[in-house]
């Protein structure tokens, strides 16, 4: 799949002979170190100071990396499955996933964990790629409810299980070092498709298990 966030960084729309800017372009890489650049003076900062000299180039890297889901496509993640499971029927659960996104209000980092279960329909997939599928969405610009869905949404899609379980747990920076302060505070999201949304016995084993992790 090719974004715009693939193509070198320097590649972009820019019609500097108008003067037009299209906001939608992706910005060159010395328009993203200006911008941060302008950032450090409004907190207050001198950005010629030495500390500071590499800080536009070194944070403009940075967000690449935080937001590398962009360039990729978690649907062809889950596209290699095994079928040879010799019947396997019950929950796959992958507990306590270490969980890092940014929210999208602030751009501070949201931390937790995932736990993911899917009860198969005859495929089975390799239990690392749940886990990728969620660093994908979590690498975006996100709010928790969105994540959860989303990954819920793509594995359901993808390996069509006869249903998905997920529980996220996890501290927003925003709330806990500024606005509000609440540091202990964590939030907590689910999703449950197919037999998880009609199967209160199963729904109930999913968040034992989770509770135990
Ligand atoms: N529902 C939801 N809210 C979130 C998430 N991450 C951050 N928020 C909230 O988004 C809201 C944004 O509210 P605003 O009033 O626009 O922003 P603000 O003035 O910075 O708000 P405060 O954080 O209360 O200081 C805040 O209440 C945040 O706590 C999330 O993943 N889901
Ligand atoms: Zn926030």
């Amino acid at each position: 799949m090719m974004t715009p966030y693939d193509a070198n960084d320097d590649a972009v729309s820019h019609d500097t002979d108008t003067g037009n800017s299209d906001i939608t372009a992706t910005p060159s890489r010395e328009e993203a170190e200006a911008a941060v650049e302008v950032l450090l003076r409004w907190a207050g900062d001198d950005p010629t100071r030495e500390g500071l000299v590499g800080t536009p180039g070194r944070v403009a890297r940075a967000w690449k990396e935080f937001c590398v889901g962009y360039t990729e496509d978690p649907m062809e993640m889950l596209e290699r499955t095994f079928d040879e499971v010799e019947g396997y029927d019950d929950m796959v659960m992958l507990r306590n996933i270490r969980m890092e996104s940014h929210c999208e209000h602030h751009m501070v980092p949201i931390l937790g964990v995932a736990h993911i279960a899917y009860m198969p329909d005859k495929r089975v997939v390799g239990i690392s790629k749940l886990a990728r599928v969620l660093d994908s969405f979590a690498r975006r610009l996100q709010t928790q409810e969105t994540l959860t869905a989303q990954v819920a949404n793509c594995i359901q899609t993808a390996l069509k299980p006869k249903g998905v379980a997920i529980l996220m747990d996890a501290q927003h920076q925003c709330m806990t070092t500024r606005g509000v302060r609440k540091p202990d505070v964590s939030m907590l999201t689910t999703r449950f498709t197919g037999v998880f949304e009609n199967d209160a016995d199963l729904r109930g084993r999913f968040l034992d298990q989770a509770k135990r992790g």
